[in-house]
Parts: C-alpha cells; sequence; structure tokens
C-alpha cells in the first residue's frame, strides 16, 4: 500500500527555545495551523525522552483538530511511542534502510540532503522527501563550516528528482521576504523541478503573530503552486516568454520593441538605479530620454520605502559602494515583484567582487543580468575570457549562444552578454543583435548604460503586461512581463540611437557622440527601430 500522500507546502519545524518571551509553545502552534501550517515536525535538542515524548503527544493531539500530520525528529522510539506519520533524519542519525526496518514500510521518511551525492544516496535507500539545506545562514542551527547552497544549489539538487516522486523541502534561513527569490530562484534548470514547500522554524516559531506569519508564507507558497499547476507540461523557464516561442520572428520581436516604445512614453515609470559614480549623471540622462524618470537612491531606508513606488530597479556594482542599500534594494524589488536588472561590472576582476557578486545574488534573484564577455564569463565560471577590469573582452566566447543559454538556466534570469554582437537569452532562446556604433566603445559607461536602458524597458514590459491582463492572472514567474523582450528593447534601442549618432555630421569623435547619443534616444522613432534592427533567432 503507498504511504499517505502529506502536503509540504509549509512545514513548521518546531523549536520551543525560539519562542518570543511569554508566549506559549501549544498557543503558537495552534495559531501557526490556524494561519496555514501543512506539517509539522517535533524538533526536540535538549528535551530528555519523557519530555519529548509528552510535547511530541500533545502536538499530535492539537495537530490532528487541523488533519495536520505530525513528524519527529531523529528520534524513532518517540515516532513509536506517540504514532505520528513518520521521522526526519540527518546523515549522521540512524541509516535510512535500518530506519525503514525498524519503523516499518508505512510511516513517512525524510532524510537531509546537502549536495547532490547525497540527494543521490537518498534516493537509491528511498526516502520519502528530503529536507535541502541550508540555503541561507540560519541563527536556529549551527552550520558553521558548511557552503549555504542558495537557491541555484537547491536547484542543482532538485534536478535529480525529477521523475523519482520524492518530494524536497528547502530548509535554513527562510524568511518572508527572500521565499519568491526561492521558490522561483530554485527551478531546476535542466527538468524544471520545483520546491514541494518549505521548512522553517523561525519565522514562525519567533514571531508574537504565528498565525500571520504562516498565512504570509502560505499566500506566496499557494499562488507559486497554482502557476505551476497551470503551467503543468511547459518545461520553459519562463511562462510569459513562452509567447514568443511559437511564431517567433524578426517582425514580431520588432513590433514588440516599438509598443514598449510607446509604453515607455505613455507611462514614464520611475527607475531606481543604485549605480557607480562614473556614470551616474549620464545614467540619469539616457533613463530621461527614453521616457522614463530616473531615481539614484541607495539609502537602505529610502530604497524600501520607494520600492512600492517604481517600475523597476538596476544594480550597477561598478565602484562596489552601498551594499546594504543593494541588498534592500534587491530584496524589496522581489517582495514587490518588479524587475531587477543586476549589472555585475568587472566582476571577475577582483575576489572581491566575486564574493560581492555571491553576497548578492544570496540576498535576491536577479530578473535579468547584464555583462560583458568577461563579466558573463566569471558569473558562468567560464575561463574562456579572462576579465581585464571594466573594459569588453573583445569578441569573447567561441559560442555566446551556449554561454548565455546555460548561465540563463542557471541563475533563471535573463541573460544579455554585450560586445560587437550582443547575446540575449532566458535559458531557451537566443537572440542575436548585430547593431551598434564603434564610439561605444570610446565613451564610458556605455555599457552600464544599457544596463539602465534594459531596466527601463523592463518596468514598460511589466505595466504592458499588467494593463492587458488581470494582475497575476499568469503567476508563474516573479516578475510579470515579457522580460527577454525588454532586454532586447534596452539593447537594441541603445545600438541603434548609437548608429544614428554617428552617423551625425556633427559627430566628430567620442566627446560629441556621447551628446550626441542621448538627442538620438530621445529623437528616436519606432519607425527607425523598424528600419535598423538587425535581430537573429539563434
Ligand atoms: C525538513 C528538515 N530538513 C532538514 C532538517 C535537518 O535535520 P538534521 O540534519 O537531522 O539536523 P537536526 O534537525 O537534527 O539538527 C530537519 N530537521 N528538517
Ligand atoms: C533544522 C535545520 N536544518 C537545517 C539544515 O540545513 O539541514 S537548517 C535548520 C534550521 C532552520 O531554521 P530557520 O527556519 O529558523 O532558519
Amino acid at each position: 500500500m503507498p504511504r499517505i500522500q502529506l502536503d509540504y507546502s509549509l512545514y513548521l519545524v518546531t523549536g520551543r527555545e525560539f519562542l518570543p518571551p511569554g508566549k506559549d509553545y501549544y498557543e503558537s502552534l495552534e495559531e501557526s495551523l490556524q494561519g496555514g501550517v501543512t506539517l509539522v515536525q517535533v524538533r526536540e535538542k535538549d528535551a530528555d525522552t519523557g519530555e519529548f515524548i509528552e510535547v511530541a503527544r500533545r502536538t499530535k493531539q492539537i495537530c490532528d483538530k487541523y488533519n495536520v500530520p505530525v513528524l519527529i525528529n531523529d528520534r524513532i522510539d518517540v515516532h513509536l511511542a506517540v504514532g505520528t506519520a513518520g521521522i526526519h533524519i540527518g546523515q549522521t542519525d540512524c541509516p535510512l534502510p535500518l530506519a525503514r526496518t525498524l519503523i516499518g514500510p508505512d510511516a513517512i521518511i525524510g532524510l537531509s540532503v546537502r549536495n547532490t551525492d547525497e540527494c543521490k544516496r537518498a534516493i537509491e535507500q528511498g526516502a520519502d522527501y528530503i529536507g535541502i539545506g541550508s540555503v541561507w545562514p540560519t541563527g536556529s542551527k549551527d552550520i558553521k563550516g558548511r557552503k549555504c547552497l542558495g537557491p541555484d544549489g537547491t536547484g542543482e539538487i532538485l534536478d535529480l528528482l525529477d521523475g523519482t516522486g520524492i518530494q524536497a523541502v528547502a530548509i535554513g534561513g527562510i524568511h518572508l521576504p527572500n521565499l519568491p527569490q526561492l521558490l522561483h530562484g530554485s527551478i531546476s534548470p535542466k527538468t524544471s523541478n520545483a520546491l514541494d514547500g518549505v521548512a522553517v522554524i523561525s519565522d514562525i516559531v519567533a514571531s508574537h503573530q504565528p498565525r500571520k506569519a504562516s498565512e504570509a508564507l502560505r499566500e506566496i507558497i499557494d499562488s507559486f503552486k497554482r502557476a505551476r499547476k497551470g503551467l503543468e507540461g511547459h518545461k520553459g523557464l519562463f511562462g510569459s516568454t513562452s509567447s514568443v516561442s511559437g511564431g517567433l520572428s524578426r517582425e514580431y520581436l520588432v513590433e514588440k520593441v516599438q509598443g514598449l516604445m510607446r509604453v515607455l512614453e505613455q507611462e514614464t515609470p520611475l527607475i531606481n538605479q543604485l549605480t557607480n559614480k562614473v556614470v551616474m549623471n549620464d545614467s540619469a540622462n539616457v533613463t530621461l530620454a527614453v521616457g522614463a524618470s530616473p531615481i539614484m537612491s541607495t539609502n537602505p531606508r529610502d530604497v524600501y520605502d520607494l520600492s512600492p513606488a517604481i517600475g523597476a530597479c538596476l544594480i550597477n556594482f561598478g565602484t562596489v559602494d552601498d551594499k546594504e542599500g543593494m541588498k534592500v534594494a534587491g530584496r524589496q524589488a522581489n517582495v514587490n515583484r518588479k524587475p531587477l536588472v543586476f549589472d555585475p561590472v568587472a566582476v571577475g576582476a577582483t575576489s572581491y567582487r566575486r564574493e560581492t557578486a555571491e553576497e548578492l545574488l544570496a540576498h535576491w534573484q536577479p530578473t535579468i543580468i547584464k555583462g560583458n564577455a568577461a563579466e558573463i564569463g566569471a558569473m558562468a565560471e567560464s575561463t574562456e575570457v579572462a576579465s581585464r577590469g571594466v573594459d569588453a573582452a573583445g569578441a569573447g566566447f567561441k559560442d555566446p549562444g551556449a554561454i548565455v543559454r546555460a548561465l540563463a538556466k542557471k541563475r533563471a534570469a535573463i541573460i544579455v552578454l554585450t560586445g560587437p554582437e550582443d547575446y540575449i537569452s532566458d535559458g531557451h532562446t537566443v537572440l542575436k543583435v548585430s547593431n551598434g556604433s564603434h564610439f561605444l566603445e570610446k565613451i564610458t559607461g556605455s555599457g552600464c548604460q544599457a544596463g539602465t536602458l534594459i531596466a527601463c524597458f523592463a518596468a514598460a514590459s511589466r505595466s504592458y503586461y499588467l494593463n492587458e491582463n488581470e494582475p497575476f492572472e499568469d503567476d508563474s514567474q516573479l516578475v510579470q512581463g515579457d522580460m527577454l523582450i525588454a532586454a532586447l528593447a534596452g539593447i537594441l534601442i541603445y545600438t541603434i540611437a548609437s548608429e544614428v549618432a554617428a552617423d551625425r555630421p556633427d559627430v566628430k569623435g567620442p566627446g560629441t557622440f556621447r551628446s550626441a547619443l542621448i538627442d538620438e534616444l530621445y529623437n528616436l522613432t519606432p519607425e527607425v527601430v523598424q528600419q535598423r534592427a538587425r535581430v537573429e533567432i539563434l
């Protein structure tokens, strides 16, 4: 007989030591069940056996009222004594095959998994579900010396589970603000497998209002799951991008870009740009030139307050200032489901930059990552193109399309590789743009300005989607709107305007080109884009 199916959506792992002062454990538990917890694990690290059994027995009594199953952490004897649905064991606890013999065929066994090798063993040994962790740093368990997996490490493990029927939850450092990033960013790159739920201690247990905390987590998980259900059979990463993958043609793409140009002019979205000092003024000017409105706020409190009002956020860490502001801005962009463009300037040039990029990416999920060959090479951990500071490293890769496609899958983001030709991918489709003037290499910050324009068009694409659809009708993505088209629009508008500027008789060199570029961005019409766009679908 198959074992009972559990709902892993919101898995509460108990921890009496984390309760707020004065809060009763059983009261907190009951409130969290009312808020939508679907499964409970009793985890008692300091109780002796008698006390553990008593806590588990009363926990089960309360959970029974809500039809929520209970599992026991580590202790087979406590499970047997109380008659719970099963156990959760770690890598150094009772081996899984022995546990199965002891508890019988019907009980659930969950196993902690920290890497792909442990996952392969969990599959061989027949775990019912795995707990993947730690996703992020946590104060609830000593994980010293272990590398946190992040959403992408979680996704690599999820890949192995596809087709096995084994369920998966993630655990460790999961809180309301990073939950959307985790759910969306961990969709496995190869198979599109996704988490079945999340396990949390402190976000619920340490809350004064565990019911509200659980309700808020459940809402995000449920909407993610609803959207996944709607997408069953769809193997692409980005649901709405699939709208183009059918009859994809140059004409279709250009028409969409022209549409976004009109949206930008009509809506004037506010684009918050945490960017570097060298390019700040030019970035603000190109934003205005295409019809959006720039704001260059970096203070953590200010970016937090601004986030609901902006159309998109750009994080360009060129001079690596304002790291705290970047963390808050990116996370709030995720929370408010605003497009987030990441420009990891010279990321491969120093270990500090590499570590900072990883630290930021552990805090939020970018919608679009833009870089030159050296930067994209560093992000993809490719040694094919060595980083040489902020300047682009020539033509770059032998097969740029393969690099952007693979990195898009790995990071669950649109990737834009700039250079003599630009390549854009959502992990599925690869677009190549062959526009642009040689003068772009002669002015400072041309890559940064391209990033700014991508953010402007990402805001336009989101607005367009929300104007045309019920809010979150397609809830499969963290950000609504076609972000592949947005990235294409940013690149096309910038490179075509650069060609028009370079052709002007009054442009004599980089200085006059720089001013002319702003003018031509301002004057660019959809008709000129139609005439000049050199876009190929690879
Ligand atoms: C759902 C879930 N996942 C992982 C763990 C960690 O279990 P373990 O590795 O046994 O560590 P302890 O919880 O015993 O400290 C878990 N408990 N639940
Ligand atoms: C119990 C546990 N196991 C982990 C693992 O990585 O296996 S992390 C963890 C603690 C989870 O607590 P919080 O939700 O407060 O971060």
